[in-house]
């Protein structure tokens, strides 16, 4: 097991009245190592916030968040930072590549100030191989100006694992890509999620993306049900 939600409960209070208005209605969900999940749902339904209470970005108002049996609840924000560096890779709908840095500038970033030569030569290594199992090892020298958004995603899948995270998770990473290069994206997800026991969380309106993850969950009126078994 690697993430646990049990009974998460999130509500926004309306500004223009004293109601509350439930997002997220006595949640339990259970992320299993090796696990691919696609979480579908109209728009507003509430799938970035669960996302982002899975990844302690934003809290619940009640209910626990267990990560390999740890309660997120009685970290500070200090230790929520450092658990997301170990654990979590994120990727986002925009890639949010530095305009003025190349593609191994870019995946690179995070350890410039890392002062142990040896573990920034490792980083590199890792960041090579990551960048030839996504098809882009002839762009490292170019810019995000000079790549596709398709590439300038798949960049951005390889900056979310060079940290070698646990969980991977996504939010609408297609959505602003043509068929073609999404369609190449989710198979880089399976494929990270199968050969490298990563596992996969994505929040997506595609369901060409969602049927290629073993489980896919709707999430309606506050509530999470399973829909179909995808992949598996
Ligand atoms: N800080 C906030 N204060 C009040 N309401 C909020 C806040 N953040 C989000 N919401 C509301 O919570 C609901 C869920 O938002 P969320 O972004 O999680 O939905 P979503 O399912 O990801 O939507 P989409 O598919 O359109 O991206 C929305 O109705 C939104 O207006």
């Amino acid at each position: 097991m690697i993430v646990e939600l049990k009974n998460i409960t999130k509500y926004y209070q309306n500004a223009a009245s004293d109601k509350k208005r439930i997002i997220l209605d006595d949640i339990s969900l259970a992320i299993e190592k090796g696990d691919s999940i696609a979480i579908v749902g109209p728009s507003g339904s509430g799938k970035s916030t669960l996302l982002n209470v899975i990844s302690s970005l934003d809290t619940a108002n009640s209910g626990s968040i267990i990560f390999d049996g740890e309660d997120l609840s009685q970290k500070n924000e200090k230790e929520l930072a450092n658990f997301r560096n170990q654990n979590l890779g994120f990727v986002f709908q925009l890639h949010h590549l530095l305009p003025q840095l190349n593609l191994i500038e870019n995946v690179l970033l995070p350890f410039i100030p890392v002062k142990d030569k040896k573990k920034r030569q490792e980083a590199e290594k890792r960041a090579l191989e990551l960048l030839d199992f996504v098809g882009l090892l002839d762009l490292i020298l170019q810019r995000p100006g000079q790549m596709s958004g398709g590439e300038c995603q798949r960049a951005a899948l390889v900056r979310a694992l060079i940290h070698q995270p646990n969980l991977i998770l996504a939010d609408e990473p297609t959505g602003s890509l043509d068929k073609k290069a999404a369609n190449k994206l989710g198979d880089l997800l399976v494929r990270i999620n199968e050969k490298q026991g990563v596992s996969v969380v994505v929040v997506t309106h595609s369901m060409d993306l969602a049927k290629k993850m073993k489980k896919i969950y709707q999430l309606e009126d506050g509530r999470l049900k399973q829909i179909a078994i995808g992949n598996e």
